[in-house]
Parts: structure tokens; sequence; C-alpha cells
């Protein structure tokens, strides 16, 4: 009513004047600032909208936020599983940030007339208004923001889908300069799934939450925000399954680098640089696929432990090296000046054979963790069983159970192997219990009789050599 009345008591000019006006005045009663979002800005959309819509559903759908509003909108886009809250039109919520309260207010209106513009523009001008006290505006206003921001990237990258990477194409790059080739990653491991001891699990799980937290830590201790995890272990014991399980915890992509196809220390360097951060590179079997020879040939040529000092191998005056890959061009990738170059990123090496590595790549400091990945274990086949058969101990009789307790360690299965068994009979949970049972004893007993061999072969051996050296010793005494 005001409104019609102020159209047809004022002219337009009048009108706009006294508009301004009253807001004044009301500015200067309020003790509220109130700060407006909108989402097109001009031409360009405002990032500042999406991330405020995006912080705003989480907030409004986590029941133990302090975030309250009596009516939220549902929306699920197109193949996306997720569903996102938001505020319903001219719909309002409060937040608390710091202990300080403030209100958001989604405002929905009708654009009046399309203004000329190289793009069409949305029919409804949508934007959001916050309202904060004015007493409170200096302390919070800039962190809230920052906050807000952080969030939003938090819930982006968790909502997409994550990217599988790899250098198969050698050194060549696409049409946009990019050396890595992606697909989108939906390996399904995880934690929960991984069968491996429960104590180990939880201590890895805990170091990547603290590394995933730790950029104050990092900042404050100088130290570049990377981490570097050897996994070794037999074929099938779950490497690879827990590089993916890494990845799905910690909402990360995965660079798989393939290192056969990386033909120089500087395409090395090359594609470290076009990593993103938060991510997880890989470098599976890395005793087969460095050349450690390389560095014997350097060492042999008398120049490569000079240059391994503070100059840096494969460092960037080092001509030589650049001309092929080398370990220490490897080691320069995770450790040197550039491996900073991004941050928040886990390097993540395995091997079936640890007793072949080159020690340099084993000294403390350069693979912060080194996780053993072993044979299937009692605890580890426990897990195997409820993914599997969907059972838990309580689920098996005593009996089954205890006797399976006791073959586990001694047949020495990998958790692959074990698996087989219980996928081939996963629709009749006692076959595939009996089934286990006698694989398990089998092997244990295989094992056994292998261990018997090889004694009685080095007793045997023992009593040849200790044959040869009472004569060697007549020999000597007789001499
Ligand atoms: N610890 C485990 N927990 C759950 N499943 C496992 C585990 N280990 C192996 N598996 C199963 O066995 C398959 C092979 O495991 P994975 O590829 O992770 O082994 P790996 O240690 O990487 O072997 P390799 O050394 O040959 O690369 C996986 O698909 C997974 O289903
Ligand atoms: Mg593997």
């Amino acid at each position: 009513f005001s409104q019609t009345l102020l159209h047809a008591v004022f002219p337009p000019e009048l009108r706009f004047i006294f508009i301004k006006l009253f807001q004044r005045l009301f500015n200067c009663c309020s003790s509220y600032c109130y700060y407006d979002i909108t989402e097109i800005e001009g031409v360009n959309t405002n990032e500042l909208y999406n991330a405020v819509q995006l912080y705003l559903s989480s907030a409004a759908s986590s029941s133990c936020s302090p975030a309250s509003s009596s009516r939220l909108s549902l929306t699920r886009g197109l193949n996306s599983s997720a569903i996102t809250f938001g505020l319903s039109h001219n719909d309002r919520l409060t937040d608390v940030f710091n202990g300080v309260s403030v209100v958001w207010e989604h405002i929905v209106t009708p654009r009046q007339s399309q203004t000329f513009s190289w793009r069409p523009l949305p029919e409804e001008k949508r934007g959001f208004t916050l309202r904060i006290n004015k007493r409170d505006k200096p302390y919070i206003l800039e962190s809230y923001l920052d906050y807000i921001n952080g969030k939003a990237n938090e819930i982006r990258r968790k909502n997409e889908d994550r990217l599988l990477y790899t250098n198969s194409r050698g050194g060549s790059l696409d049409s946009r300069g990019q050396p890595w080739e992606s697909v989108p990653f939906k390996h399904p491991s995880t934690f929960e799934t991984l069968a491996m001891d429960p104590v180990k699990k939880a201590e890895i799980m805990s170091d990547l939450r603290d590394f995933a937290d730790g950029q104050a830590f990092y900042t404050r201790t100088g130290r570049a925000w990377k981490r570097g995890y050897l996994l070794y272990g037999p074929p099938g014991t779950g490497k690879s399954s827990m590089i993916a399980a890494m990845a799905n915890f910690l909402g990360y992509d995965i660079y798989d680098l393939e290192l056969t196809e990386v033909q120089t220390n500087l395409e090395l360097r090359k594609l470290l640089m076009k990593t993103s951060s938060k991510s997880i590179i890989v470098i599976e079997d890395i005793d087969c696929s460095i050349n450690l020879t390389n560095r014997k040939k350097t060492n042999g040529e008398g120049g490569s432990e000079m240059r391994n000092g503070p100059g840096g191998l494969g460092g960037p005056g080092d001509p030589e090296n650049s001309n092929s890959i080398t370990l220490s061009g490897l080691l320069n990738f995770t450790d040197g000046l550039w491996s900073c170059c991004g941050s928040e990123r886990i390097f993540v090496f395995t091997t079936n054979h640890i007793e072949k590595l080159d020690p340099a790549l084993l000294r403390s400091g350069r693979m912060d963790m080194h996780v053993f990945m072993s044979y299937c274990s009692f605890p580890s086949l426990k897990i195997l069983l409820k993914n599997y058969l969907g059972c838990s101990p309580a689920d098996v009789e005593t009996e089954v159970l205890r006797r399976l307790e006791e073959v586990t360690e001694a047949a020495e299965m990998t958790p692959a192997d074990i698996s087989e068994v219980l996928i081939k009979n996963r629709r009749n949970n006692r076959k595939a219990l009996k089934e286990l049972l006698q694989a398990l004893k089998a092997k244990a007993e295989k094992n056994k009789n292998g261990l018997r061999r090889i004694e009685a072969t080095e007793e045997e051996k023992r009593a040849v050599e200790g044959g040869g050296g009472a004569a060697e010793e007549r020999w000597m005494g007789s001499g």
C-alpha cells in the first residue's frame, strides 16, 4: 500500500530521494548491518553467492548445527546422489559463528524489466542478505566470510566426483597442455571394508586426519605440507585397496604415476608441477618401475654420491641427470624444493619387495610411514566375513570360529585369496565357511611341510659345510 501511495503521490525523482532518506534514517536507528550478496553482479556470477548457498545448505541439513530454520527447500541435481538443502524463497536462517548470532535471508524477487545483456538473465533476482549486529561486525565479518568460503570448497570437493589421473600418454600433452589424463574415480574401497589389523588401521586413519587438518602445524614448524607412505607386502594384501580407501577417506584426487612412461627427471618435475593440491600421488611397484642401476651407473662414473650434497642430484643445474630418469630424480620429486609447488599432498609408494629398495628411499623423513600389509590375520578375517557374507562373529558357530582362529595365522593366505573363496560361495554362508576352513587348513599344512623341507635341507647343508670345514681344518693342521 505504501509503495502504491509513493507511486501515486511523488514523481520518480522525488520518490528516489524519499526512499534514500528513509533508508538512511532506518540505518541510523537500527542496531544491525545488512549485506546483500546477489546471485549475479553485473554480468558475472557472484562466486560468494554460490559459496553461501552451499554453506547454508550444509548448515541447514546438519541436525547438530546451530543453524535453525523452520522451512527448507530440497533439491537434487541431475546424476547426483546428494540431496541439497536450501533456504526457501524469502525465508530466514539463524547461524552462530564464534558465539555471535547472525541471520541470513534468501530474497527472491521477479526481475522487472529485462535489461539489455549479452547473456540472458534469469527471470528472478536472487540474493542473500546477511544481518549482523553492528557491534559484532568488526570482529566477525571477514573471518566469517573466509570460513564460509573454506566450508563451501570442502563441500564442493565432497560432492564432486574425484578424479584418477594417469600419465599414460608419455611425455605428450593434450589439447589443453595437460600431461595428465583423467577419469572419474569410483573405487568403492574404504577403511571399513579394508581388512587389516584394527589398531594399525586406526593409527593410519588418525595420521591422515591429522595431516588433512594440519595446515597450521605445518606452517608453524616450517615443514612442507606433504606426507609420504610406503606400503609394502606380498601381492593381494590390499596395498592398492588402501590407496583407494585413503582417497575416499580424505576426498582427494589420485595421480597414478607410471614411471616407465617418464623419460627424464625434467619430465617428472613437469608432471609434478601439474598436479593439484589435496591429492595422492602414487607410484606402484616402485622396485619394478625405477631403474635402480641408473644410480649405480652414475656412482660408477664417480659423480653421483658427491652430487648428492646440497647441489642436489637431478637439480636444475644438473644436465646429465635431466637426460634420463634416476632414483635421485625421483627423490627430488618427493623431497626437493619442487615437491612443495603445491600443498597438502600425499606420496604413496608401493612395493612387494622392500628389501630391493635403495636405502636412500627408506631413510627416515623421506617416507614418513612404512606400512606392512601382511597376510590375513584373524581380526582381518572377521572383517572379510562381514564384507562378503554379512555375518558378524556372533553369527558364526563358536566351534567354527575357534578352528578358523587356529589356522588363519599359519595359513598365510592373503586377503585376496580369502576373498576369492568367499565370493565363490557368497550365497551359502555355511558352505563358504566350510570351504574357507578347508582352504586355510590345506594351506597351513602345506606351509608346515614346506618349512620342514627347508629345515631339513638347511640341516643337510650345515652338515656338508661342517664336514667340509673339518676337512679344511685337518688340511690346514697338516700344513
Ligand atoms: N586388506 C584387504 N582388505 C579387503 N580386501 C582386500 C584386501 N587385500 C586384498 N583385497 C582384495 O583383493 C583384491 C586385490 O587387492 P589389491 O589390489 O589391493 O592388492 P595389492 O596389495 O595392491 O596387490 P599387488 O601387490 O599385486 O598390487 C582387491 O580387489 C580386494 O578386493
Ligand atoms: Mg596393487
